[in-house]
């Protein structure tokens, strides 16, 4: 279904009534919460439905408007060099600029030459870069070749910088026009494999034996996996019912650090976790529990596993399997070996809770909520941070994000059946499936 009239003065006067009720939405927020105009850094704190729901019509209406008025060949001009702004991005973060600006008077700012001074970089070039962010509001120039951080620059004064995506993604073209590895769903016939001259999967490129200048990218991915994590978990914990989830066993299959299991970990006192994932990644996992929760691994609340998920499941009949961030990395024939291991090893008890972005095009989905019309149903730009990441995941393991459909058809192959996909307040959803011997004759313990 079209939902955008032929009329363009009439689409772009109903979004504009949209924006103003929105925005006014927005506004009462911040004024309850004695909120400054500017957004603040990254609090973890989850918005209430009703700001979440603003903020993506904002979002889209924002980026629909400009769609209709802008001229279409500058658009699109636009779109093809916006790979510049990302490069710059990642400019300013190796040279760790974020940080340097933090030492500045923020009315102030820090003159160019002082900034090039710092970090290496010709000044004139470095100026040119830093306006281009100036104009996304990445940075503010507060007076003539003066910087300082914006509220969102500021959100990650600190961090530590990552590039394998864009490093992976510029052979993606290449990929998609090569009359083989186009049908090609194997992890060893990506752009990844391409842009690094390399046979290695990206989790064997990672793991820290294969050569020692790879440690270093072992643990930025590690962080990166902390920071994602950081992104969505406040809405995930809080918008799934885990509370009611004390007291039982949640297995984090390909766990990774643990971060999620983490965070879980402090909300449920007196739940059980086994971590499970290839002793490299255990031995890291092992020291951040040991710095973050201590108590935890001192009273045997957490065990880690080594354990291969293309193997048999070697925990019967826990309540809780967890899978956050895995099953996007694989191809549909390799998720539905995973589900099935796990199926094997479920009681009438137990669930997979899938804590992936759920993939929702511009069509109307009956199991996601929809935009208003005229924006497209997924709110248009304000999901393309998933569809970022779908092509990310396709240039660095031939991986997927997935619509619904997509997900149901994965799950009946392993014998499972969707309870409820659990929309979270972030880019985030929790995917339920239990046995569908169990749904259809209603003995699975429901929530
Ligand atoms: C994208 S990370 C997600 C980590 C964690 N679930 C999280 O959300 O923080 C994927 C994880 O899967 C693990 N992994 C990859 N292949 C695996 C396998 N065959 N068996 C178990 N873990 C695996 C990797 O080591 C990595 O830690």
């Amino acid at each position: 279904m079209n939902r955008r009239s032929s009329n363009k003065a009439e689409t772009l006067r109903s979004l504009i009534r949209m924006l103003v009720d929105a925005s006014e939405v927005i506004i009462k927020q911040w004024d309850a919460e004695d909120q400054p105009y500017l957004p603040g850094p990254v609090t973890g704190q989850v918005p209430s439905h009703e700001l979440f729901e603003a903020r993506r019509i904002v979002l889209g209406a924002c980026d629909m408007c400009a769609d209709l008025v802008q001229d279409p060949l500058e658009r699109l001009c636009e779109i093809s060099l916006s790979f510049l702004p990302a490069r710059a991005l990642h400019i300013v973060a190796e040279a760790r600029i974020f940080d340097i600006l933090v030492e500045a008077d923020p009315s102030l700012g820090m003159d160019i030459q002082d900034i090039s001074h710092r970090t290496g970089i010709n000044a004139g070039k470095l100026l040119r870069v830093l306006r281009c962010l100036c104009s996304l509001h990445i940075f503010a120039e507060v007076k003539p070749n003066r910087f300082a951080n914006s509220s969102t620059s500021q959100a990650v004064v600190g961090n530590d910088p990552g590039g394998m995506s864009y490093t992976g993604s510029w052979k993606l073209p290449a990929i998609l026009t090569h009359s083989v590895k186009t049908h090609s769903y194997s992890q060893r016939e990506t752009a990844f494999q391409e842009a690094f001259q390399s046979d290695l999967t990206v989790f064997e490129y990672l793991q820290p034996e294969r050569a020692e200048t790879r440690r270093l990218e072992s643990q930025t991915f590690s962080l990166a996996m902390v920071g994602l994590g950081q992104l969505n978990r406040a809405s995930i914990l809080v918008d799934y019912p885990f509370q009611l989830l004390d007291g039982t066993t949640i297995v984090d299959v390909g766990g990774g650090v643990g971060s999620m299991s983490l965070e879980l970990a402090k909300k449920l006192p007196s739940t059980r976790f086994i971590l499970q994932d290839s002793d490299h990644v255990l031995q890291q996992a092992s020291t951040v529990w040991s710095q973050e929760l201590p108590e935890a691994v001192r009273m045997g609340r957490v065990q880690f596993m080594s354990h291969d998920f293309f193997t048999a499941q070697p925990v019967k009949g826990a309540e809780t399997y967890l899978l956050r961030y895995i099953l996007h990395a694989w191809s549909d024939e390799s998720c539905v070996t995973i589900l099935k291991h796990l199926k094997d090893a479920m009681s009438h008890r137990s669930r997979i809770l899938i804590a992936d972005h759920v993939l929702h095009s511009t069509v109307e989905s009956e199991l996601l909520k929809s935009a208003p019309a005229p924006l497209p149903a997924n709110y248009g730009v304000a999901h393309m941070y998933i569809n970022m990441h779908d092509l990310n995941i396709m240039s660095l393991m031939n991986g997927m994000e997935r619509t619904p459909d997509q997900w149901h058809a994965l799950a009946e192959r392993a014998g499972l059946v969707i309870a409820r996909i659990w929309e979270c307040r972030s880019s985030m959803c929790i995917t339920e499936m239990r046995l569908s011997e169990d749904y259809q004759e209603g003995r699975g313990s429901k929530l």
